[in-house]
């Protein structure tokens, strides 16, 4: 039976958009149903956003090291309208650069939100029908509010971007990724933050020293940790809030307050039971390590999986399975143990590998771990507190490299090259073979 097309892509994030243009690249006749503006999560409400504003920080910060060191630098408070102008015609020429290519690539873009009505076919929500040999999920995630009572009366990230100017004061609720972002841009940017944190560290599942240096920079910033301190409550004082910490007291009041504590996967209302296509327990689409769900033809990639929630790992999962389906190649799994990732912190930290604490538990104790800790030229020219911290994590008795934590100036563009030579399986030595390139953060890496 000849269907309408050979794949159909539901959501235009990062992952959806990736599968669509690989598989038209192979000749397959591609659908891209996608409801709201083209980029998803990444482009509209994520990276591409945050990138931006963690520069307009970064800048802000520069200015006023600027003024230390002698120039002739005036008050450097931000405009965020004009800021958010050049943040949003960026995004509009991301927009139009997709719309050109999914026209070259012969990609029907159906503006539309789907569910599924059986294995080959979607249902559009103006209760049109589309069907194909192959269906790609990729419906990514959303902000989860926690179950307490007035979570509707704060923010989440995707709010964020809406702001046009900085609160005064801000308590920003969780110590993952984006509770450190977006707490980091906006001290540096001049509102007061309280950060809610309800583990006893940031950034759970990165090295934890690294992450400790992190927390220490930050305070030394002027960001107040509450370390050990769930949020139970949040109420209305006026236009400000209030928030309630784990011992029943109440703190504030606030011009906002920002919770980032997680996200969930966009399945509701996607048809998948009337389908097959099992979810586990916090509602991710399951799926093989080809990316194939529970229902033969239906595929998932990206956040609405339970993978790595990064876009890189969207977009090559995404690739990688449409040249699997339609580009005759054998493998469709993809590597996991080694992907880089940067938090867009104040100073930022990048991150490949094991962890010390992994590293010890799988290797017990044949790992050697070596550190520094230093100020970076232009932080002590202008004395600021801020200190950067380099970790490599080694194992056996040839010192390979399994993991590598860099958290100071730099760090985010640093890391890249060294994942590929960590990929590739270097060894302490190697590293110390390579001469420096000095004076740079970055040689602290083959020094150490
Ligand atoms: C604040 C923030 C900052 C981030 N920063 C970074 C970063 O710096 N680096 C990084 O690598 N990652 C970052 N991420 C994570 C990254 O954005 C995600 O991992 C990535 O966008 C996931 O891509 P995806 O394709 O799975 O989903 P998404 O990009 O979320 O796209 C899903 C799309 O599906 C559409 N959709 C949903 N339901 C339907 C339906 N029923 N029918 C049709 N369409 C539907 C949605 O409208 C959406 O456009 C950040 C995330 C956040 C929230
Ligand atoms: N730079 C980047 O690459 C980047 C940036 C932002 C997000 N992301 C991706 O998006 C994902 C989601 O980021 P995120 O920060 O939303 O999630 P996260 O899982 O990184 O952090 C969630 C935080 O909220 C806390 N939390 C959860 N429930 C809570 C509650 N009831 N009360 C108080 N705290 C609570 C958790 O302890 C944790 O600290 C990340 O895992 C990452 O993969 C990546």
């Amino acid at each position: 039976m000849q269907r309408d097309y050979d794949l159909i892509v539901i959501g235009g994030g990062s992952g959806g958009l990736a599968g669509a243009f690989r598989a038209a690249g192979h000749g397959a006749r591609v659908a891209l149903m996608e409801p709201a503006a083209l980029g998803g999560t990444c482009v509209n409400v994520g990276c591409v956003p945050k990138k931006a504003m963690w520069l307009a920080a970064e800048v802000g910060r520069r200015i006023g090291m600027g003024r230390v060191l002698g120039f002739d630098a005036t008050a450097c408070a931000l405009d965020w309208p004009t800021f958010v102008t050049h943040r949003e015609r960026y995004i509009h020429n991301i927009h139009e650069s997709y719309r050109r290519r999914l026209d070259a690539a012969a990609i029907v873009h159906v503006p539309r939100r789907v569910r599924l009505v059986d294995p080959r076919t979607v249902e559009c929500d103006d209760g049109v029908s589309v069907s194909a040999e192959r269906i790609l999920i990729a419906t990514g995630g959303h902000a989860l509010r926690p179950d307490i009572p007035g979570a509707d009366l704060a923010a989440v990230s995707d709010d964020f971007f809406d702001w046009r100017q900085a609160p005064e004061r801000v308590a920003v609720v969780g110590g993952g990724y984006v509770a450190v972002e977006l707490a980091g841009v906006l001290q540096s940017l001049g509102s007061q933050v309280d950060m809610w944190v309800r583990g006893d560290r940031l950034l759970h599942g990165f090295d934890e020293d690294v992450a400790a240096q992190l927390a220490d920079d930050y305070c030394q910033a002027g960001i107040r940790l509450h370390l050990g301190s769930g949020t139970t409550a949040i109420e209305a004082d006026g236009e400000r809030r209030r928030l309630r910490d784990g011992r029943g007291e109440w703190h504030g009041p606030y011009d906002q307050v920002l919770l980032a504590t997680g996200r969930a996967p966009n399945t509701r209302d996607l048809g998948l039971d009337a389908v097959g296509v099992d979810t586990d327990a916090r509602g991710h689409v399951r799926v093989d390590e080809r990316h194939q769900t529970t229902c033969p033809g239906i595929h998932a990639v990206g956040d609405v999986t339970a993978s790595v929630a990064l876009t890189p790992v969207a977009i090559a999962a995404a690739r990688r399975l449409m040249d699997h389906l339609f580009g005759g190649r054998a493998d469709a799994s993809l590597d996991l143990e080694q992907v880089a990732t940067v938090v867009f912190s104040h100073p930022p930290l990048g991150s490949i590998g094991l962890t010390e604490a992994a590293a010890r538990e799988r290797h017990g104790d044949d790992v050697h771990v070596y550190s520094t800790g230093f100020r970076p030229m232009l932080e002590a020219l202008t004395d600021t507190p801020q200190r950067s911290l380099f970790k490599l994590v080694c194992v056996g008795e040839e010192r390979r490299v399994v993991g590598l934590h860099l958290l100071g100036e730099s760090a985010d563009e640093i890391l890249q090259g060294f994942a590929v030579a960590i990929r590739k399986g270097i060894t302490l030595q190697d590293l110390n073979d390579t001469i420096a390139i000095h004076p740079t953060s970055a040689e602290e890496v083959v020094l150490m």
